[in-house]
């Protein structure tokens, strides 16, 4: 998922910050029968295809908009049961859109400021980094299922004493930790820094993609995890 994720936050980075796409209920936008920032309105559009399209029967795959989901016109497929039914109650996507939207799109945009010219590829470019982040960071119930079966008498007890401290602590690895971040780095800085650009302009940095990383995806990324777990045994 990181040259993913990277990709996508460079697609983003050609457009400036853009809060109208953002305001909930923007006069300007006025959008028809909708209760939402027009960037909720185009999510949900696509969330509603893509249901139907059976994105969302996939354990990898989290709606932002679980309520507004159709029914798939394809037939179901059966996946095999690797995670905990309760994996399908745990959803980080309003946390996810909400850090997004307030520490992640000033760091990878071009400039503070509106472009009404690109609200439309501002809102798909979002689309795509909200979606690449959220697979992301709720694969951490895969990553929690495997450390759960790679000591299960050690998390059962940590479990049924609710002992969050313990399971951060089991669950945290700071020497892959560190390995990712220096990895970001290096790839922050083959792909995302242009040589040319203007000194006005931030593009992703390897700083601010570690930042990204470090404050964000690593932390939720690992509550998803203790989340799972803490349920596991219900
Ligand atoms: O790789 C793991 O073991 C994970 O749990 C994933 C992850 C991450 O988000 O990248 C989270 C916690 C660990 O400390 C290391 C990495």
């Amino acid at each position: 998922m990181e040259d993913t994720i990277i990709f996508n936050f460079i697609e983003r980075s050609h457009f400036p910050t853009c809060p109208t796409v953002y305001e909930v209920n923007n006069k300007e936008l006025n959008i028809p029968n909708f209760d939402g920032s027009f960037l909720d309105w185009a999510h949900v559009q696509l969330e509603i295809a893509h249901s139907q399209l059976r994105r969302f029967e996939s354990p990898d795959e989290n709606p932002f908009f679980p309520d507004k989901l159709l029914k798939p016109i394809l037939p179901r497929l059966e996946y095999p049961p690797v995670l905990d039914p309760v994996a399908s109650n745990i959803n980080y996507n309003s946390k996810i859109k909400n850090i997004y939207i307030e520490h992640i799109i000033p760091l990878v945009s071009k400039y503070v400021g509106d472009q009404p010219e690109n609200y439309g590829s501002v809102a798909t470019r979002d689309i795509d980094c909200l979606q690449s982040l959220s697979r992301r960071i709720h694969f951490g119930k895969f990553v929690a299922e495997a450390k759960f079966q790679s000591n299960i008498p050690l998390y059962t007890e940590l479990i049924k004493n609710k002992d969050i401290a313990g399971i951060t602590e089991n669950i945290t690895n700071s020497a892959v930790e560190e390995k990712i971040l220096e990895r970001l780095t290096k790839k922050a800085e083959v792909y995302g820094v242009d040589p040319t650009t203007n000194s006005n302009e931030t593009k992703i940095t390897p700083e601010y993609l570690v930042k990204i990383y470090k404050e964000f995806v690593i932390p939720i990324t690992k509550e998803v995890e203790i989340d799972y777990l803490l349920r596991r045994l219900n």
